[in-house]
């Protein structure tokens, strides 16, 4: 129900009710001290109906308001207004919800209690003696008018005997008219008893009883044993006054807030007032001068303690749209580490279509958030066991649920958190392992070729079929273009980082990837438990879209993930507890940074969503690499770099002798060469004419001077050119 307070009468602060709070117009320059001109707003008083709808407060101007006109205008323009249809009722989608909700709820109440009626039933009738005992007890009350034997027995102590005697002969009037009425209605109600079983026709006289017994039942029944039991049990949680939000506040220690708090009770203003906002509460807050949302948010669990509420219900925000002193406290009526989160749309279902936003998570009221998967690039980070790999392995899931997507899994930790992807992925690997190090890095190579290809079909393709020059789900969808969505996935890519060996080539293809990817369908995501400049060097967080950062311990981290300045611009993920399992800063891919709940499957959960997603893959023929049974040795994939390789083994000269070549290879890239090069002249010159066998290059003689003997000699060898038009004739297919 609506506030009924009187507020239209303006006085001096003392005589402002104890259930007004200043409200402070959004923008308001608030100086410590400083006379701030304010409204005063009812906050404390009810203000939310019986479905939660917020009521429009009454607002009163300030008794001082002197101001001019154009003040007046501006103050109008700084005004948030609020919407004018119900958040529930704003779009069919919301309606359908709600419509939905409520359907569900009472066809739940109803069934609910009708499967009980015969207990009901029961418990009346077991109830009903006590209850016929309590009404004929309270009937004798009522005849012998004992609510007046106190009055009168003090007017006997106290020896008034002319109010005894008029208070005995009232009593004495009333116990007279009250035994008639009690007599007739005892004579009925025989009669009835006596004449109605021969009168009245059965239903007539079943329906009697059980009014009777319903009655006498709940007349013998307690307030903590109802008859009916509660069908929905609702969530205790106490409503968020102003009061609170003031005592909570300045019991942060923060100099900024309790020292003009001393001087002024009302230096904390409300922007607008305490209402429902999903299930919990929203306070808009003006901070004290000095004071941002961001200090506020650093002591997230004092400000939990101060509102006597469980840290998992607590969630300050900046305002998105104002000034760093405003801040968003939304209270929730359940904990998020704990509230049920709705089913995962993606878990049923069909084909998706990642050009189009997905669902990832859910927001701390409970709603969701989705985003699309392709143009981006993205890095999760968190401190180990807070839902880093659920998350990398939610979002492949996703990807895998597109058909067309290829999927390239790179489990680093490799206990095989990512081996339910495995069948639908192109390429799978789990472990650090040289080998699995070798596979990766011939991997990158052959993507980052495959993004130059790209790059190259997307700037050929005439303008009306890609407009923006980058993917399209259409081109994506036209398997003649090999345009596809590739979405790669690093579980712990620090371990590629920081590789002695190859962590400054995998560096350079990433930051490629992270770069140009997003434009020709290319998405990485990369994850880590130690967020710095080592584990996800800075070029490449810098240029990630996606972020989302679980618990982090520190600025640095927290800022490596959600980018330069997050930490100071008060988005901080140092806020979450360690129970905040899945919960993470969401940014770059919503309008702002949110606090999101990222979905929990399981491992069993999560073969069945991939199973399905083979299932899809397999049916259209999308089948491939890893996940059809055609991966590749690390030698078969190197093949693809072969021939820019051999080009830089060769330097400037136009033939080169294929034994150099092979001795220049291996000190190339010794884990995929190096063998190649122990044998002896003749056998290195035949395995470098096989391998190159498949690209249509044939080694020729080749006159030269053996570095040994000083003398010169014709040997097997390569041309230059032989291998340039290799590549070219490679890129045009
Ligand atoms: N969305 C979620 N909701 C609830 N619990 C979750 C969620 N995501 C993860 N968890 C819980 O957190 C635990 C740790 O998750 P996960 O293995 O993804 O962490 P991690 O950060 O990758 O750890 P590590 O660094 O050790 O690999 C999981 O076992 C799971 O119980």
């Amino acid at each position: 129900m609506s506030t009924t307070t009187d507020l239209t009468a303006p006085g001096s602060p003392d005589e402002i009710p104890d259930n007004v709070r200043h409200l402070r117009p959004t923008g308001t320059d608030a100086t410590p001290g400083a006379a701030v001109e304010t409204v005063p707003v009812v906050l404390d008083a009810e203000i939310v109906d019986e479905d939660q709808a917020a009521v429009r407060p009454v607002l009163v101007d300030s008794a001082e308001d002197t101001t001019d006109d154009s003040d007046w205008v501006t103050r109008l323009r700084h005004q948030t207004r609020q919407p004018i249809v119900p958040h529930y009722l704003s779009s069919v989608a919301e309606i359908r919800q709600t419509a939905r909700w409520v359907l569900r709820h009472y066809a739940h109440a109803t069934g609910y209690h009708a499967a009980r009626v015969p207990l009901y039933l029961w418990r009346l009738a077991a109830r009903s003696p006590r209850g016929a005992l309590l009404l004929m007890a309270a009937t004798g009350r009522w005849v012998s008018d004992s609510e007046g034997r106190p009055l009168r027995r003090e007017m006997a102590l106290r020896g008034d005997a002319e109010r005894y005697l008029k208070l005995v002969a009232e009593r004495n009037a009333r116990v007279r008219v009250r035994t008639i009425l009690t007599l007739v209605a005892g004579t009925v109600g025989t009669v009835l008893l006596v004449v109605l079983p021969d009168v009245a026709p059965g239903w007539v006289l079943w329906l009697c009883g059980l009014v009777a017994v319903s009655l006498l039942g709940s007349l013998g029944s307690t307030a903590d044993k109802p008859v009916a039991t509660r069908a929905v049990v609702q969530a205790q949680a106490a409503r968020l006054t102003s009061d609170l939000v003031v005592k909570a506040l300045t019991s942060l220690s923060i100099a900024g807030i309790n020292g003009p708090m001393a001087k002024n009770p009302n230096a904390i203003g409300f922007t607008s007032p305490i209402h429902r906002d999903g299930p919990g509460w929203r306070a808009d807050v003006e901070l004290p001068g000095g004071v941002t949302a961001a200090d506020v948010i650093e002591r997230r669990e004092r400000l939990a303690s101060g509102l006597g509420r469980a840290l998992g219900c607590v969630w300050p925000e900046q305002a998105p749209d104002g000034h760093p002193g405003q801040l968003v406290l939304w209270v929730g009526d359940r904990d998020m580490s704990k509230a049920k989160q709705p089913a995962w749309p993606l878990a049923k279902g069909g084909a998706i279509d990642l050009f189009t936003p997905q669902p990832f998570g859910t927001d701390v009221r409970g709603r969701w958030v989705s985003f699309a998967l392709m143009f981006l690039a993205g890095v999760v980070g968190a401190i180990p066991r807070m839902g880093k790999t659920f998350t990398l392995r939610q979002l492949l899931l996703t990807a895998a649920l597109d058909p067309r997507a290829e999927l390239h899994t790179y489990d680093l930790k490799g206990t095989g958190d990512l081996s339910p992807l495995a069948p639908v992925s192109h390429r799978y690997r789990a472990g650090d392992d040289p080998e699995d190090l070798e596979y990766a890095l011939a991997d990158l190579r052959a993507l980052r070729e495959e993004m130059r290809r790209r790059t190259k079909v997307i700037r050929e393709l005439p303008k009306d079929l890609c407009p923006e020059n980058k993917v399209t789900t259409e081109l994506a969808s036209k398997r003649s273009l090999r345009l596809h969505p590739v979405v790669i996935g690093v579980d712990e890519c620090q371990v590629w980082f920081e590789h002695p060996e190859h962590g400054a080539e995998i560096e350079e293809i990433c930051t490629d990837l992270v770069k140009r990817g997003p434009a020709t369908g290319i998405v990485l995501i990369l994850a880590t438990q130690r967020p710095d400049s080592k584990s996800i060097p800075t070029q490449i967080s810098d240029n990630a879209v996606l972020r989302f950062c679980l618990k982090v311990t520190g600025q640095m981290a927290n800022d490596m993930v959600l980018g330069t300045s997050s930490y100071r611009n008060g988005e901080r993920a140092t806020q979450f507890s360690f129970s905040d399992k899945g919960i993470g800063l969401l940014k770059g891919v919503t309008d702002d940074t949110t606090t999101v709940k990222g979905v929990y499957i399981d491992g069993p959960g999560a073969e069945t969503i991939a199973g399905r997603a083979r299932a899809v893959r397999s049916a259209a023929g999308l089948l491939s690499g890893y996940a059809a049974g055609l991966d590749v040795e690390v030698d078969e994939v190197a093949a693809d770099t072969l021939l820019p390789d051999v080009l830089t083994a060769m330097g400037a000269a136009d033939k080169a002798w294929s034994e150099s070549i092979v001795d220049r290879l291996a000190e190339l890239r010794p884990a995929v060469y190096g063998p190649w090069a122990e044998q002896d002249g003749k056998d290195k010159a035949k395995h470098l004419a096989a391998a190159l066998k498949p690209y249509g290059v044939s080694t020729v003689q080749v006159w030269g001077t053996d570095p040994g003997t000083g003398k010169g000699a014709n040997r097997r060898g390569v041309e230059r050119a032989h291998i340039t038009n290799a590549i070219t004739e490679r890129d045009r297919k």
